[in-house]
C-alpha cells in the first residue's frame, strides 16, 4: 500500500469509483468526494452522476494518484498506469480539446469530430525542428521527429497509423503529408502531386459506412522519397485489400464508392447524355444501402476536386473519359436482368431481359483485361441463374 491509498477520504479528494456493474468494458471511473457523513461517502463521477457509498462498499472507492487528477501529456508518467488511468487521462484532456497525448514515443489521438485551430501554418512553424516533449503532444511533432531523424541519421523512417474505423487514420495521414510538404521546402510540382493523389484515392477507395462517412475501404502504404537536401522528390503509394464487393453490394445505410455519386452529380449534362447516365437512384449498384446522399459531403464539389486532382496528376482527357466510360458501364451492367434459356446443357445461354446502354457496356475495351484478371473464373460452368453474380464476379 502506498501513502496515498491508505488515508481517510475527505471532501475534494479524487478517487477511483468501481461500480462493479458487471457490464462489458467495466472499468473504474474517476470521481470527486463531495461529502463524508457518518461513514457514508457521496461522490460525483466524471460523467456528472452522484453516488452514495455505504461503509460496506467502501472498497468500491480507491484514492486516485495525483498524476491522474488533472492529466499528464505523457501517459508513461501516470501513477495509475492501468486502463482506467489511461481512459480518464484521455477523457479529461479531450474535454479541454487536447486531442493528442503521448505514451512514450507513441502518439494517441482522440478524434475531435470538429475542426480545431491546431493545424495552421503557425502551428507548423512552432513544431518545426523541435524535440519530442519540447512542445505539447501533436501529430506535427511526430512528423517533425521523423523528418529530422531521417536527415540527422540518414536513415529511413516509418510512421504506423492504426485504429478502428473512424478513429482518424486517414486525416492523420493527410496531416503528416501536409506537414512534410510544408517543411521540406520547395513546394514543387511533385509535392503538389503527392498531396493531390489523396482526393483520387479517396474517390475510388472510400465510401460512406455506418461508422464513417469517408471510410477508406483499403489499406495503404505511402513511401515518400526525399533528396539529400530534404525536399520531396517522389512518392509511391501501394494499396492493399480494396473491398471490391462494395461495387456490387452495400449494407443498409452505406454507399458505394464516392466516385460514382460524384460523377452523377458533377459531370456536365452533355457528357452524361453520351454515357446514358441519370441519377444515383436509377442504379441498382448505387442504392442497395438505400442511401445515395451523405450529409456533410458535397458530391458536386468533390467531383470538381477529383477532376482538378487528375489534372495535377496529368491524366489526359482521353484517360479521364475512359475512366468515366468504365464507371458508367459498371452502373449499366448492374441494371441488366437475365433469364436462362436452356438448363439442360452445360454451357447455359441466357437472354438479357432488361437493360439499356449496351453500347456503353460493349464498347469498353478494358473488359477483356478485367475478365482475364479473373483468370480462374469459369463462366461456362456457373449456373445461369447466377448470371447476376457473374457480373459481380467481374467487378470483384
Ligand atoms: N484530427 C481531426 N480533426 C478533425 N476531424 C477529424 C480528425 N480526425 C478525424 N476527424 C473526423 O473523423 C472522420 C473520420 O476520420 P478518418 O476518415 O480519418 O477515420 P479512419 O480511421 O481513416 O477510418 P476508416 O478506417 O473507416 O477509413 C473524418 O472524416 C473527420 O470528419
Amino acid at each position: 500500500m502506498t501513502e496515498y491509498d491508505d488515508k481517510e477520504h475527505i471532501k475534494g479528494d479524487y478517487v477511483w469509483l468501481d461500480l462493479k456493474t458487471g457490464r462489458e468494458f467495466d472499468v473504474p471511473v474517476g470521481a470527486v468526494v463531495k461529502l463524508c457523513d457518518s461513514g457514508q461517502i457521496q461522490v460525483l463521477d466524471d460523467e456528472g452522476n452522484e453516488h452514495w457509498i455505504s461503509p460496506q462498499n467502501a472498497t468500491n472507492i480507491k484514492p486516485m494518484h495525483p498524476t491522474s487528477i488533472h492529466g499528464v501529456e505523457d501517459m508513461i508518467r501516470l501513477g495509475d498506469l492501468n486502463e482506467a488511468g489511461i481512459l480518464r487521462n484521455l477523457l479529461i484532456r479531450y474535454r479541454e480539446h487536447l486531442i493528442y497525448t503521448y505514451t512514450g514515443s507513441i502518439l494517441v489521438a482522440v478524434n475531435p469530430y470538429q475542426l480545431l485551430p491546431i493545424y495552421t501554418p503557425d502551428q507548423i512553424r512552432l513544431y518545426t525542428n523541435k524535440k519530442i516533449g519540447e512542445m505539447p503532444p501533436h501529430i506535427f511533432a511526430i512528423a517533425d521527429n521523423c523528418y529530422f531523424n531521417m536527415q540527422r541519421n540518414s536513415k529511413d523512417q516509418c510512421c504506423i497509423i492504426s485504429g478502428e474505423s473512424g478513429a482518424g487514420k486517414t486525416e492523420s495521414t493527410k496531416l503528416i503529408l501536409q506537414f512534410l510538404a510544408a517543411i521540406s521546402g520547395q513546394h514543387s510540382w511533385i509535392e503538389q502531386q503527392v498531396l493531390e493523389a489523396n482526393p483520387i484515392l479517396e474517390a475510388f477507395g472510400n465510401a460512406k459506412t455506418i461508422r464513417n462517412d469517408n471510410s477508406s475501404r483499403f489499406g495503404k502504404y505511402i513511401d515518400i522519397h526525399f533528396n539529400k537536401k530534404g525536399a520531396i522528390e517522389g512518392a509511391k503509394i501501394e494499396q492493399y485489400l480494396l473491398e471490391k464487393s462494395r461495387v456490387c453490394r452495400q449494407a443498409p445505410d452505406e454507399r458505394n464508392y464516392h466516385v460514382f455519386y460524384c460523377m452523377l452529380k458533377g459531370m456536365p449534362p452533355d457528357q452524361k447524355k453520351k454515357l446514358g447516365l441519370g441519377k444515383a437512384t436509377d442504379y441498382n449498384y448505387l442504392c442497395m444501402g438505400r442511401c445515395t446522399t451523405c450529409d456533410g459531403r458535397d458530391d458536386i464539389k468533390e467531383y470538381a476536386n477529383i477532376r482538378s486532382a487528375m489534372k495535377v496528376l496529368m491524366f489526359t482527357d482521353t484517360e479521364n473519359w475512359e475512366i468515366s466510360r468504365l464507371l458508367a458501364a459498371i452502373l449499366h451492367l448492374g441494371n441488366l436482368r437475365y433469364e436462362g434459356n436452356d438448363f439442360n446443357i452445360s454451357v447455359r445461354p441466357c437472354t438479357v431481359t432488361e437493360g439499356r446502354w449496351y453500347d456503353v457496356i460493349a464498347d469498353i475495351e478494358s473488359w477483356d483485361a478485367l475478365c482475364s484478371n479473373k483468370g480462374n473464373v469459369d463462366f461456362a460452368n456457373h449456373q445461369v441463374k447466377s448470371s447476376l453474380k457473374r457480373t459481380e464476379v467481374i467487378f470483384k
